[in-house]
C-alpha cells in the first residue's frame, strides 16, 4: 500500500512543486487548498499518513480547527509550515505536530521530517491494528470444549466464516461465551481486517447511546463539543457487536434498523448522509422473539438480525467440557500469578461436576482463579471451591449486631469481586423493596447500569 501525503497549501505553486516532488518518490500524494477542502478529501476517508499543513490558508487557520479534523484521521502525523515572520504559537505547534519547518522549505530537511512522520504514523496504526483485531487470541481454539454441542457449533461458525453476513444474533445465558463467540466470528471472517467495534447497549442513557452510535456534527446538542464520528461509522468495513441489544431503546431500534437497511446514517445534527458497509452482530441473554410478542423489542428489527442465529449451550449441559476448561484456565492463572497447580483431586472434580453454574464460564473462571490464587502447593484447593448456593453462602455470614442496612461480605477470599458485586447488588434491591430507582442512588449508580448487571448476574427483581 503506497504513503499517502496530504498537502494543505494554498499557493498552487508551492503545492504542484511539492506534489510533483513526492509523487515521484512514491507517494501517493492529494492537495487541499485550504481548511474547507482539506475537511471534505479527509471525509473522503484518503486516510493520510501525514498531512503537511501551511497555517496562513485563506479560509481559517487550520489550528482553531484541529481537533475536529484529527478526529477524522486515522493516525496521521501532522507536519506544519508556516512564514517565518508570521506571528506563530510556537508552543501550541508543538504541542499538536509532529515536526514543523519555516517556510521557504528546505526540501532535504522536510525530506527527513516526512519519513520520520511516516514512520510514526504506520507504527501507531500497526499498534492499534494488533490491539485491536486481537487474531491471535480469538481462534476458534480459543472457544474451549469439544463436547457434542461445542462441536455442532464450531462447525457452523466455521461454515458460516466464508459467508458474507450482515447481520447475526448470538444469543445464550450470562457468561456462555457470546462476546468471545462475536470476536472469534470477527477475527475469522471475511471482514477480518476491518475494525470490530464494541458497544454495550445497557450501559449508556438513550441520549448518549444515540450520539456514541450515529455520531454527531459540533453543536448538536447541548455538550456536543466538535464533531465525533459515531461507533456505525467507525465499523465501517468491519463489525459492529452490540451486546445486550434487547436493552435498546425502541426509538433507537428504529433508526438501527433504517441504518442496516439503507446502509446510511447521518449523524445527529449532520446534514448529509454517510454510506456505511458494516456486518452486524447482536448479543442477548432474553428471549427476544418473546420481548417481541411482548413490544419491547421490535419485531421487523429482530427479524432482520436474526437471518443467522447462534445459540450458546450453557455450562451445565455440556459438563464433559470441565475437563478441558479446567486445566486451560488453571494454567492461565498459574501464568499469571506465578502458581504451580498442577493435581486437580477427586473430590474437586465431583464437585465440580455436580454444581450447575448459573454462572456459566465466567462464574467458572472466577471459581478457578480463587483457587488458584490462594493455592499453596501444586494441589488445587478444595476448600475454596465454595460452590453452594446463593441462601447457603449468606447463612454462614453472621450478621449479629451489623444495622440493618448494611451489607456484609466476607473479605477471607471466598468470594471473588465479581460475587461481591451481585452480592452487594441482591442485598441492595432487597434492602430497598426491589425498586431499581432508589437501589441505583444508594449504590452510586445509573439505573440503567443497575439493570445490565441485575441481568448479567441473574438477579431477583421482585420479591
Ligand atoms: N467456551 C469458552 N472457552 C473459553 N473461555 C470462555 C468460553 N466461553 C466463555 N469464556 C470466557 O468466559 C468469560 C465470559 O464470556 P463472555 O463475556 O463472552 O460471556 P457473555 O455470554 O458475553 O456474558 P454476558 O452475557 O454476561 O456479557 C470470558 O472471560 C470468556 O473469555
Amino acid at each position: 500500500m503506497a504513503n499517502k501525503l496530504l498537502i494543505i497549501e494554498d499557493d498552487s505553486h508551492t503545492s504542484g512543486e511539492l506534489s510533483r516532488y513526492y509523487r515521484q518518490k512514491g507517494w501517493l500524494v492529494s492537495v487541499a487548498d485550504g481548511v474547507a477542502e482539506a475537511r471534505r478529501l479527509l471525509d473522503k476517508e484518503f486516510n493520510p499518513h501525514v498531512i503537511l499543513a501551511d497555517l496562513g490558508l485563506p479560509d481559517g487557520s487550520i489550528l482553531d480547527h484541529f481537533e475536529d479534523i484529527h478526529a477524522d484521521t486515522d493516525h496521521s502525523e501532522w507536519v506544519f509550515a508556516f512564514e517565518s515572520n508570521s506571528r506563530t504559537n510556537i508552543d501550541r505547534i508543538d504541542e499538536l505536530a509532529y515536526e514543523f519547518i519555516e517556510k521557504p522549505i528546505n526540501q532535504s530537511r522536510l525530506d527527513v521530517m516526512l519519513k520520520r512522520a511516516l514512520r510514526a504514523s504506520l507504527t501507531a496504526r500497526r499498534l492499534a491494528n494488533y490491539s485491536n483485531s486481537d487474531s491471535q487470541l480469538y481462534h476458534f481454539d480459543a472457544y474451549i470444549g469439544h463436547s457434542e454441542a461445542v462441536s455442532d457449533l464450531k462447525d457452523m461458525l466455521k461454515r458460516l466464516m466464508d459467508v458474507p453476513i450482515s447481520t447475526m444474533i448470538i444469543t445464550g445465558e450470562t457468561g456462555t461465551g457470546k462476546g468471545l463467540t462475536a470476536r472469534i466470528i470477527h477475527n475469522n471472517g471475511l471482514r477480518k481486517d476491518g475494525p470490530l467495534v464494541e458497544l454495550n447497549c445497557a450501559a449508556l442513557p438513550k441520549e448518549l447511546m444515540e450520539s456514541h452510535l450515529f455520531g454527531h456534527e459540533s453543536g448538536a446538542f447541548t455538550g456536543a463539543k466538535g464533531r465525533h464520528r459515531g461507533l456505525i461509522e467507525q465499523a465501517d468495513g468491519g463489525t459492529l457487536f452490540l451486546d445486550e441489544i434487547g436493552d435498546m431503546d425502541l426509538d433507537l431500534q428504529a433508526k438501527l434498523l433504517k441504518a442496516i437497511e439503507d446502509k446510511r446514517i447521518r449523524r445527529l445534527g449532520g446534514e448529509r448522509e454517510i454510506s456505511v458497509d458494516v456486518q452486524i452482530i447482536a448479543a442477548t441473554g432474553i428471549d427476544l422473539e418473546q420481548a417481541s410478542r411482548d413490544n419491547r423489542f421490535r419485531d421487523d428489527l429482530y427479524h432482520r438480525l436474526s437471518v443467522f442465529c447462534i445459540t450458546l449451550p450453557p455450562l451445565r449441559e455440556r459438563k464433559n467440557d470441565l475437563v478441558e476448561l479446567v486445566p486451560r484456565i488453571i494454567a492461565e492463572f498459574n501464568s499469571k500469578a506465578n502458581r504451580r497447580v498442577e493435581v486437580v483431586p477427586d473430590q474437586v472434580w465431583d464437585q465440580l461436576l455436580a454444581y450447575d453454574w448459573p454462572g456459566n464460564i465466567r462464574e467458572l473462571r472466577n471459581v478457578v482463579e480463587r483457587c488458584v490464587l490462594l493455592s499453596s502447593d501444586e494441589i488445587f484447593p478444595s476448600k475454596w471451591l465454595q460452590l453452594t448456593d446463593n441462601d447457603s453462602q449468606e447463612a454462614n455470614v453472621s450478621t449479629v449486631g451489623i444495622p440493618t442496612d448494611s451489607i456484609v461480605i466476607p473479605l477471607d477470599g471466598s468470594m471473588a469481586l465479581d460475587e461481591m458485586d451481585s452480592h452487594i447488588i441482591q442485598n441492595a434491591l432487597e434492602l430497598n423493596d426491589f425498586n431499581i430507582t432508589e437501589t441505583a442512588r444508594v449504590l452510586g449508580t445509573t439505573r440503567e447500569t443497575l439493570r445490565y448487571r441485575v441481568q448479567k448476574y441473574g438477579l431477583n427483581t421482585s420479591a
